[in-house]
């Protein structure tokens, strides 16, 4: 049992609140896109209007990469998307942030730096070990309570996720709740029960397809885009050098034998798409499997229209579909066409629920909307639609084990 705000007294506490906030950032080293932002607003506003002291803690890419900046320009678009100063302090747990956070009025907001500024909060701890880190031990003191909303990184046992539910009483925030009313609830769905596993991430897919199977949670697993080319090669059909070159660049070759061994144990359950679409002569051109392989600069870069007409018929009888990753390279309008109307389909099962944060924004862009649930996370969502415990919802479960540390 998780306690949410509706548990939380709000009016004159100090509350740390874990969002993610891990957003797509321009050359200028700035945010480029405030959709993750959006995702927390009722969350943050909640707590505001309701009196609380809000210090807000996120982290923003990863060590080395081009997107791992500070949170400054995160909180100026915070204050603009919640209508009221939102402060951002340069530190995450000195004194000047806790003296920072000391200093919020009922209603006032704060953003602390990037957790991943510090070394441990790129590292994996169990919830005891984490809430000896350096970053809980010393801004705890300052906080009363911990609300966690960043479903999207509780797929990480990092210190900000796991350490402060373990000193401080946690709750989850409104994206956490929702997330897991649903996500977590993947086994009571309605059946027959099918996941869709598309886009580029081909080991997470397999693992997933895997799992799932083995549980005897999906009933179909329809496989497409990248994933779909991996399942063909290992049902021994060659689908070009373009594609083929692809995969192997990717470092994937190995997920071959791997999807090899799942048609194995498997294959009845498993769909492989029945034709794909290339580029001939600057068109989309679709080939049936037995018409590959292709010419060696084209690569199957969609599912083709014979495949779409066999996965429509299999989702009609379907009582929830779980979609994850695009049928194709859907940033190319002649190759939308898989991932538009496979998506389209799924709003018409009782239960649709799409994993996957860019794959979110992707149907937005194609202009696909009405599914019953589209998750914020990529890989916490994948994890738990495998019914995979998170360590970062484990630890608020198991709720705080000791004191926090006294306030000085
Ligand atoms: N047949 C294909 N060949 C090459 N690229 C493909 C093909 N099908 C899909 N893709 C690419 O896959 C990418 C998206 O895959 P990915 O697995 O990252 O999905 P995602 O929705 O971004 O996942 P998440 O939200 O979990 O990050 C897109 O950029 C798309 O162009
Ligand atoms: O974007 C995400 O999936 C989350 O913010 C987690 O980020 P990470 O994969 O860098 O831990």
């Amino acid at each position: 049992m998780i306690d949410t705000l509706d548990d939380l007294d709000v009016e004159g506490t100090t509350v740390g609140v874990r969002v993610d906030i891990n957003s797509p950032i321009g050359d200028d080293g700035t945010l480029a896109d405030d959709a993750r932002l959006r995702a927390h607003v009722d969350t943050l506003s909640e707590l505001l209007e309701r009196g609380g002291r809000v210090a807000v803690l996120a982290h923003q890419g990863r060590p080395g990469g081009d997107d791992f900046v500070s949170l400054e320009s995160h909180a100026e678009r915070l204050s603009k998307l919640l209508e009221r100063p939102v402060d951002h302090v340069d530190t995450t747990f000195s004194d000047a942030a806790r003296e920072a956070v000391r200093t919020l009025e009922n209603g006032d907001c704060l953003v602390l730096e990037n957790t991943r500024f510090y070394s441990e909060e790129y590292m994996e701890f169990d919830a005891e070990r984490a809430a000896e880190t350096h970053l809980v031990e010393g801004l705890a003191p300052a906080l009363d309570v911990y609300v966690n909303d960043a479903f999207a990184a509780a797929h990480r046992s990092q210190p900000s996720l796991v350490g402060f539910p373990t000193v401080l009483p946690g709750y989850a925030g409104r994206v956490m709740e929702s997330e897991l009313d649903v996500l977590g609830t993947i086994e009571e769905t309605p059946e027959p029960r099918i996941y869709v596993l598309g886009g580029a991430k081909v080991p997470d897919s397999i693992d997933v397809a895997w799992s799932v199977l083995e549980k005897g949670l999906a009933d179909h697993v329809l496989t497409a885009g990248v994933v779909g080319n991996v399942f063909l090669i290992a049902d021994g059909v060659d689908v070009g050098d373009a594609s083929s070159d692809f995969i192997y660049d990717q470092g994937y070759w190995d997920e071959i034998d791997r999807a090899a061994d799942l048609l194995d144990a498997y294959g009845d359950s498993i769909a492989l798409p029945r034709d794909v679409a290339v580029e001939r002569d600057g068109e989309r051109h679709e080939l049936g499997v037995n018409a590959l392989p292709p010419g060696d600069e084209e690569a199957a870069m969609d599912i083709g229209s014979s495949t779409l007409a066999y996965y429509e018929r299999l989702l009609e009888d379907a009582g929830t579909v779980i979609l994850n990753g695009p049928a194709g390279v859907f940033e190319e309008e002649a190759f939308a066409t898989g991932t538009r109307q496979l998506y389209g389909a799924a709003t018409d099962v009782e239960m649709s629920i799409v994993g996957g944060g860019d794959t979110a924004s992707a149907l937005r862009s194609l202009g696909v909307d009405g599914f019953t649930h589209v998750s914020t996370g990529g890989g916490a969502a994948l994890r738990m639609l495998t019914a995979e415990p998170l360590p970062a919802v484990t630890a608020l479960q198991d709720g705080p084990k000791r004191q926090q540390p006294a306030d000085d």
